[in-house]
């Protein structure tokens, strides 16, 4: 176990950074959290439901003395937000973020502050809310948290963040940054993508359907909804951010597609019925390696903090 940080300070309040104010208090207690966000609508909300110890005006003073300092930003805003900081940050702070994709905010980041320790992070954990409100302690609990931290970065700087991720009850991983951004091309970004487009389609079947696409949505439909509820500034640059990785993916989903779409229109049902037993496998092994909690329900919080909903037992 390496030294706890005394002084975490967040740059974002909405689901991740709010959600790590509230962990970091929950189980770090002698730590003290300091907390800016660029909405003065986010501050005054963040201060009533006691995100950090204390909201700051500007970034400058949330950043005074900290040893660490986490982006929460839209991946896109991290070059701008880590800016910000420059000339108020201790010289030894570490700084860290947790975008989704790693390549280019690590880039942005490592520009706006040269000589700073720079260590990348995405805890792989989120809801479709987003917000000071949508945030909660229990976030990172059992979730992958993956560091891409550069082949010069110090170790123990490395081994401290990894122990504050193992605080916050995340299982974390080290990856090269290239490589995150591929996996979580297949994994978040593309399935994001194409949730985005079905409800968008059946949206504009609507006219057609005259309002049935909606008053009948179950199951799996449903689901799609819940993903393309998403915040659009997030996903919008995380698209615009991993254009490469995101367009390598599609390229091999719609390659994909038209071999299905080919087996239905000859009647090949043995090439359904064996992708769809291949898939079916994948989900089982999934919920074996207990990363099934993100389902709709779970995580979700009433307007007093308490869990509506706990995972359903398969
Ligand atoms: N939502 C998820 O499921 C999820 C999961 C893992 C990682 N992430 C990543 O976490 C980051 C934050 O996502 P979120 O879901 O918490 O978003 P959010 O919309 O809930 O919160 C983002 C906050 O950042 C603030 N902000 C924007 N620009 C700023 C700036 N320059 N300086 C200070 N504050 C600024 C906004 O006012 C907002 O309150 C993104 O980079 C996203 O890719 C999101
Ligand atoms: O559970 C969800 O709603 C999410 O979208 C979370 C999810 C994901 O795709 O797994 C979304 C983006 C993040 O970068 C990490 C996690």
């Amino acid at each position: 176990m390496t030294k706890p940080f005394n002084h975490v300070a967040i740059i974002g309040l909405g689901l991740i950074g709010g959600s790590i104010g509230l962990a970091t208090q929950a189980a770090l207690p002698e730590a003290r959290v300091t907390a800016f966000d660029a909405s003065e609508d986010v501050r005054d909300r963040a201060r009533q439901i006691g995100l950090a110890h204390e909201i700051m005006d500007t970034p400058a003073a949330a950043v005074d003395g900290a040893d660490l300092v986490v982006l929460c930003v839209p991946v896109r805003a991290m070059g701008e937000a880590a800016a910000a900081l420059k000339g108020a940050l201790k010289p030894d702070a570490i700084i860290s973020d947790v975008g989704s994709c790693k390549a280019s905010v690590a880039e942005a980041i490592t520009a706006a502050l040269p000589g700073q320790t720079v260590i990348p992070a995405h805890p792989v954990a989120g809801t479709e809310h987003s917000g000071p409100d949508a945030g909660f302690a229990e976030l990172f609990r059992n979730r992958w948290c993956i560091l891409t931290p550069a082949d010069d970065a110090p170790a123990a700087a490395v081994g401290q963040l990894s122990d504050f991720w193992a605080a916050m009850g995340a299982r974390v991983e080290i990856m090269e940054a290239k490589h995150h951004d591929l996996v979580l091309a297949v994994t978040s970004h593309v399935p994001h993508l194409i949730a985005y487009t079905i409800v968008g389609t059946a949206s504009d079947l609507e006219d057609v359907t005259r309002g049935e696409v909606i008053k009948y949505s179950a199951g799996g439909f449903r689901d799609f909804t819940r993903i393309a509820a998403s915040d659009p500034t997030m996903w919008r640059d995380v698209f615009l951010s991993n254009k490469e990785a995101v367009l390598e993916v599609l390229q091999r989903f719609s390659e994909d597609l038209s071999a299905l779409q080919r087996a239905i229109r000859w009647g090949d049902g043995d090439t359904l019925f064996d992708r769809f037993t291949e898939t079916r496998a994948v989900r089982r092994s999934i919920i074996e390696e207990g990363q099934d909690d993100a389902r709709p329900d779970f995580g979700r919080r009433d307007h007093s903090g308490a869990a509506k909903d706990q995972p359903p037992k398969n």
